[in-house]
């Protein structure tokens, strides 16, 4: 689903506008490394948009109010993408505070899986572990038989948190395996809530163990959802994609096409660091269009606009266009630096999907 180009995509339209935007390094004379400059001339942006919307109802061309009654927020299609919804500022600052919270600590939770899981197994409490710098130690071969009998899981962890301050002991443990939480938050790149999807298939296995979407999220995605929904339907969200992404991380283009009804939208909540999307045609060979996408922005694809690539070639993780100030200033206090540390580098997607 998620492949970035053989030789043959190298060449078509949608591969050329994710090079174009991609994160490069170049060397400058005193050879310290520098991003190379980036056009953004042609990238939409919906928080332009919205502002000369609400100060002289003018859109630009290709741009249109979508009819969305009993929604209280503006809502934007794009001409050329019948089934695309855009939602600038969704959520305030608070309620992106707490699903960055959430994604970070309750999200990655077993049942839910990670992309952790394929090499450790299930991970409990990794946000924690980092922020107390615990590290990870293999456990089986290694300190069987070092384990106090009163090991809350002993059977279904291989791997368990240790201080990194514990001195290591015997020569046994000192051979144990481990690395560090902070460098497994880093490279956490996706979580699975819900109906747990099985990337080795390609498709949703309803036999693996899963919580329902939390009641919260379900809520915020049937509200959302709506101006994509026909009259008296409602949105059914049954397993939800988190995507975390660091500086330099992409998502290459590709469908979702591994849910039964395409008409029901795919909800895209934003958060964390401005990134750009790409949103194509059902072709690689259409010229994608590219729109910046910020913390608390939501976007529905739905319809014609479910068959269309999309990718995310680009996050902004320096200062002047990260776009994170208010989300700064709220996670300042002492209890939420832990967050603040991570989402300063980083963006997060939670995309909410109806699968039946
Ligand atoms: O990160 C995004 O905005 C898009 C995510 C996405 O397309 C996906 O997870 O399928
Ligand atoms: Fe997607």
């Amino acid at each position: 689903m998620y492949g970035v180009g053989d030789t043959d995509s190298e060449r078509t339209a949608f591969r050329k506008a994710e090079k174009s935007y991609k994160l490069y390094y170049q060397n400058n004379t005193k050879k310290k490394k520098q991003p190379r400059p980036v056009d953004l001339t042609n990238v939409l942006d919906f928080k332009s948009i919205l502002q000369s919307f609400n100060a002289s109802g003018q859109l630009p061309p290709g741009v249109s109010l979508a009819t969305a009654p009993q929604f209280d927020l503006p809502v934007f299609n794009l001409d050329k993408h019948p089934g695309f919804y855009f939602i600038p500022q969704a959520l305030s600052v608070t309620e992106q505070c707490h699903w960055i919270r959430e994604s970070l600590t309750s999200f990655p939770q077993p049942p839910n899986r990670t992309n952790h899981n394929a090499v450790y197994g299930p991970i409990h409490d990794l946000f924690v572990a980092a922020k107390e710098r615990k590290v990870l130690v293999e456990k089986q071969n290694c300190l069987q038989g070092l384990l106090p009998d009163n090991d809350p899981s002993p059977t279904d962890l291989a791997y368990r948190w240790e201080s990194s301050q514990e001195p290591s002991g015997t020569s046994k443990e000192s051979t144990c395996k481990s690395i560090p939480a902070s460098t497994l938050l880093r490279k956490l790149r996706w979580s699975t809530l819900g109906l747990q999807f099985d990337w080795s298939k390609r498709n949703y296995n309803v036999g693996l163990p899963h919580n329902k979407i939390p009641d919260l999220l379900s809520q915020l995605a049937k509200k959302m959802a709506a101006p994509s929904m026909s009259l008296g339907e409602e949105f059914q969200p049954e397993a939800a994609i988190v995507n975390y992404f660091g500086a330099g991380d992409m998502l290459g283009g590709h469908l979702d096409d591994m849910e039964v009804d395409w008409s029901k939208p795919i909800v895209s909540v934003s958060l964390g660091c401005k990134a750009i999307f790409l949103l194509g045609g059902k072709s690689r060979e259409d010229e994608p269009v590219a729109m910046f996408l910020r913390s608390g922005d939501i976007v529905l694809m739905a319809g014609e606009a479910r068959e269309c690539f999309h990718g995310v070639p680009r996050i902004f993780t320096d200062k002047e266009n990260a776009e994170i100030t208010s989300l700064e200033q709220q996670l300042s206090n002492e209890e939420d630096l832990c967050y603040l540390d991570y989402i300063n580098s980083s963006r997060i997607n939670i995309n909410i999907r109806q699968v039946f």
